[in-house]
């Protein structure tokens, strides 16, 4: 549209009128924050002043305590309200910069025409009477997302209202200035996300409230169900439908729920930094975020070595065999699924009767009970009692006989000497004690007598504190003893690999070592759950799962069981099951592995990565043709064939300085495993001052980066270079989902290198959607 168009310059001027709203505002809250800022000062300062304390009758300590409580009560709403203040005034200063970025005119059948300006916050006039901007999550504002011009309706959480919607506009307002300004058709501006998406990628993912396509809309504002889950292929907007969505529940229950009741599952820390940005953008908190891992490390840190998700890859990256599944692989997949939960039921029923292992209580090298003791004791209560509260008995049973315990340890010699010893802060306490005792009126017969109990009974106390500690932590339970005996022998009636015996024998191995793979580790805080009882977490009111192909079936269903009370959503793309216990089959976005029937819903069409190079990408899976590319115009991705190693390294090395040179932000050497982007970081990338990223806490970086496959999952770069897609190195059935994922993080531009042949996976693609590059023409 013409700048100097009359339509323009009246554009213009409601952005000027609406900023001089803005500012006034902004002045009007300066003043009332300072005055509630000085109120808080003023209360914390004199809190106790202005109370009232008395204990010295019943009716006092009351009166004093309604006292304290009023004053608590008046402080923490100044809070509350300087809390708001402070989030409204940060998001007035948010749309003094940008104010809206969307209009459309609608009228309701027979009414008024009105335009409704779309912003990231809602804004009200002077007098509080008419909006000038409507948050984008109001219920009207859907019309924007889902609709072009002409006949339209959109859902209250009262009624259906519909009408005609005459214009759809889109903005690019930056500092307050009018930068662009598009009539807009069925899809958000075509022109607006071409731009966008054509723009440089930053180490923060942003929000993509401008431009939400209908289809990612419909997802973000979905309430119903207890579940819904989201297939939708590589760079389709999971994530960002994600995060917007949670900013949609955040508003639309304001008054019910927190950031702190939403929780999101995320495949690894540098994922968690990178999306950390997007709610803060949009003015809101961000929610909690962990790794599966961070939980079970937490839960099982003390008792074993706890190996990561992507060491487990690592390894079997590393040592797979070409083909047929190994025995590890078998493994895996069998401790993922139903029929070893079925087992661990079952083994839990027999534990009922027979089975349970304890430790010895031990105090001072000796065994105060024997495990035999306990099981015994365990046995004789009664059986129709879960195993939980079985449990909780015989923490009880074993407290109280620590209690005689402590008693007779008193009068040994050991209480006597180690007494003598203690340090003088010790013996100040004694005598306080003591001083206490005959304030109260306590016979103290002899202080000297008193002292030296006093002092006895110290010692034995805390020497006996740990014990107790443990005892109260329910440790006396030998639980890895417990869930090795699982592997003790052979089974019958459970459909088990056929390597069964080999895994028995390595998952004893395992547990001996103290060590826990990852396909241990959930079966084992279910049995731990089940054996110990555990409360569940009923807090969090929705769940956010992405990546949720990563997920085994028992670790879905155990967090599902950890958090009854949420609402989940779950988010993937089977495409890219690049862990050993599915590869790509029966993933936890298929509908029917779930009890419930989940809402469904599937993104087909891709926005990260130009035409070409999903055209390409599409190619090296199965039901590819469902994929659709947005229509945003690149280069065919390039293919290198080198036949030497140095050769190889060689391309690699021209191809990302070029790209480098050509002004690529982030530009991304993916490799296989570890050990190879080790290689190129010792061959070339130390020369091009590129970052090795081996860990999935390292923070994502700009310029060059040199990762593994596994650790891009869910990230994007302007440039991707893959390495040594060659025959030998990418041939198994489920490198065709590594070879997917690291080919769609390329936002622009795609670098493919191969020593000698192509990858079979990528040898289907038809030739006119690349070009072939030897060494000779780099
Ligand atoms: N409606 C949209 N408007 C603007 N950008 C969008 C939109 N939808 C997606 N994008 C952009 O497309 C890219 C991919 O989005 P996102 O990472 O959310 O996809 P994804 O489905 O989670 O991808 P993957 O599964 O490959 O990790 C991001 O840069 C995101 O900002």
């Amino acid at each position: 549209m013409d700048q100097n168009s009359a339509e323009w310059l009246d554009e213009q001027k409601r952005v000027n009128k609406v900023i001089t709203v803005i500012n006034n505002k902004l002045a009007a809250f300066k003043g009332s924050t300072s005055s509630l800022k000085e109120d808080i000062i003023g209360l914390r300062k004199n809190f106790w002043e202005d109370v009232t304390v008395n204990i010295d009758e019943p009716d006092d300590v009351i009166e004093t305590y309604a006292s304290i409580k009023q004053q608590a009560e008046l402080l923490s709403e100044r809070e509350r309200s300087h809390g708001q203040f402070y989030k409204t005034s940060k998001l007035l200063q948010r749309l003094k910069s940008s104010p809206y970025f969307g209009r459309f005119d609608f009228s309701e059948e027979e009414g008024p025409e009105e335009s409704f300006y779309i912003g990231i916050g809602s804004l009200m006039d002077e007098n509080d009477e008419d909006f000038l901007i409507y948050d984008w999550r109001a219920p009207v504002a859907s019309l924007y997302y889902d609709y072009s011009p002409g006949h339209v309706s959109y859902r209250t959480p009262e009624e259906e209202i519909s009408g005609e919607m005459t214009l759809k506009r889109q903005y690019v307002i930056r500092e307050g200035n009018m930068e662009g300004m598009f009539n807009t058709g069925i899809t958000i501006g075509d022109s607006l996300l071409q731009k966008i998406l054509g723009s440089q990628a930053t180490t923060y993912m942003k929000s993509i409230v401008a431009t939400i396509q209908r289809e990612q809309n419909s997802i973000i504002r979905f309430e119903k169900g207890s579940m819904l889950i989201v297939q939708g292929v590589a760079g389709s907007g999971k994530t960002s439908v994600a995060m917007q969505r949670i900013a949609y529940l955040l508003y639309r229950h304001r008054n019910q729920i927190n950031a702190d009741q939403i929780l999101l599952f995320s495949p690894n820390q540098m994922f968690s930094t990178y999306v950390s940005s997007v709610l803060p953008e949009l003015g809101e908190e961000n929610m909690q975020q962990s790794t599966f891992h961070e939980y079970v490390k937490k839960r099982l840190d003390h008792e074993f070595t706890v190996e990561t998700p992507f060491e487990q890859l690592e390894d079997k990256l590393v040592s797979r065999k070409k083909e047929g599944v190994s025995t590890e692989e078998m493994m895996i997949q069998f401790k993922s699924g139903r029929e070893f939960k079925r087992l661990i039921d079952d083994y839990l029923s027999a534990l009922s009767h027979t089975g349970m292992l304890f430790r010895n209580i031990k105090f001072r090298g000796q065994t105060l009970i024997t495990s035999k003791e306990i099981t015994t004791y365990f046995y004789q209560l009664d059986s129709s009692l879960a195993l939980p509260n079985r449990v909780e008995l015989v923490k009880e049973w074993l407290l109280h006989h620590l209690q005689k315990v402590e008693k007779e340890e008193v009068e040994k010699d050991w209480a006597e000497e180690e007494a003598a010893l203690l340090r003088r802060e010790d013996y100040m306490e004694a005598y306080e004690s003591i001083q206490k005792k005959q304030f109260h009126g306590e016979e103290t017969f002899d202080d000297t007598v008193q002292e030296e109990r006093f002092l006895r009974a110290l010692v034995v106390e805390r020497k006996l504190a740990p014990l107790r500690r443990q005892i109260k932590r329910l440790r006396f339970v030998h639980l890895r003893k417990i869930y090795r005996q699982l592997f003790d022998e052979s089974i019958k009636n459970y459909e088990v690999p056929t390597e069964w015996e080999a895994i028995r024998q390595s998952s004893k191995e395992n547990l001996n070592q103290k060590y826990l793979p990852v396909e241990d580790q959930t079966p084992y805080l279910y049995l731990q759950d089940r054996i110990e009882g555990r409360k569940v977490n009923a807090s969090i009111k929705y769940v956010f799962m992405d990546e949720a192909q990563d997920y085994t079936w028992f670790q879905f269903h155990y967090i599902q069981s950890m958090f009854p009370y949420a609402q989940f959503t779950l988010l993937g793309d089977y495409h890219q099951s690049i862990f050993a216990h599915n590869y790509g089959e029966d993933t936890i976005l298929s509908p029917e592995l779930h009890e419930e029937p989940p809402e469904l819903f599937e993104l087909m069409r891709s926005y990260r990565s130009t035409k070409q190079i999903v055209e390409f990408a599409k190619e090296m899976v199965d039901d590819g043709d469902k994929i659709e590319a947005f229509n945003r115009q690149g280069h065919l991705p390039e293919v290198h064939y080198t036949h030497t190693e140095k050769e190889h390294m060689q391309a690699l090395r021209i191809c990302a300085k070029r790209r480098l040179n050509e002004g690529y932000q982030t530009v991304a050497i993916l490799c296989k495993t570890i050990e190879e982007c080790r290689q190129v970081y010792n061959d070339i990338g130390r020369e091009l001052q590129a970052s090795l990223i081996y860990k999935e806490t390292q923070p994502f970086q700009e310029g060059l980066v040199i990762l593994p496959i596994y650790l891009a999952k869910g990230i994007e770069f302007e440039s991707v270079l893959v390495f040594d897609a060659s025959d030998n190195n990418f041939n198994r059935k489920e490198d065709r989902f590594l070879l997917y994922t690291a080919c769609t993080r390329a936002m622009h531009v795609l670098d493919i290198f191969c020593k000698g042949r192509m990858s079979p996976f990528l040898r289907t693609i038809s030739e006119d959607l690349y070009i072939k590059k030897t060494a000779v023409q780099l």
